[in-house]
């Protein structure tokens, strides 16, 4: 698996400081949102939303995990399971039509690179909170879930409900909910 770590830190620390209370967004990599800008998930938002909420408290890191690509089955998958779901199913169905995982990625890399620089407790960037189980352990903490919430639009509508219907996305900003 390959994965970028990028910090992004207050430029008088230098480092991770005590590495307690962090925020950090561990991203899964998405060619078609991240780099091409497709309207048809949220990952490209997701990605440029929490950077910005990076850099306005001046520290945290993003991981970017690249062998996430398609909830870890890979591009052509991925692509094969667009063109299901233009034929009507969504998102979980298309992946088990193909006879593949809802979603077969793994975090216990994104943790320990997270452990490796000094992050022991994190504030996590995310919606989806099968996130929290996959990141703690490895001597992390997740202390508190920060929603990382962008525009649902015509193009991305189904995608973003089935994720809530069928996998538990949280679309609310509302971090006083219990971490799973
Ligand atoms: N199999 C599949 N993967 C998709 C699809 N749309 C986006 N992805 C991938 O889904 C991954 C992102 O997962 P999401 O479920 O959107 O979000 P998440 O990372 O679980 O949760 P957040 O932390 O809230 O972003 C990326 O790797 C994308 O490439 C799709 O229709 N099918």
């Amino acid at each position: 698996m390959w994965f970028i770590v990028c910090c992004l830190l207050e430029s008088n620390q230098g480092d991770i400081g005590n590495g307690q209370n962090i925020l950090v967004r561990v991203h899964s990599e998405c060619l078609t949102g991240d780099i091409f800008g497709s309207a048809r998930c949220d990952c490209g938002n997701q990605l440029e939303l929490a950077m910005q909420l990076i850099e306005k408290e001046g520290r945290g890191v993003v991981v970017y995990l690249r062998g996430h690509e398609g909830r870890g089955i890979g591009l052509g998958h991925k692509l094969r399971a667009y063109n299901l779901q233009d034929e009507g199913h969504d998102t979980v169905q298309a992946n088990l039509e193909l006879g593949l995982a809802i979603d077969a990625r793994e975090y216990g890399i994104g943790a320990q690179m997270l452990r490796d620089i000094g992050v022991r407790t994190m504030r996590l960037m995310t919606n989806n909170p099968a996130k929290f189980t996959g990141l703690k352990g490895y001597g992390l903490a997740v202390v508190a879930r920060v929603p990382v919430v962008t525009p649902i639009t015509n193009e991305n509508r189904r995608y973003m409900e089935t994720k809530h219907k069928k996998m538990g996305h949280i679309y609310i900003s509302d971090t006083n909910q219990p971490l799973v």
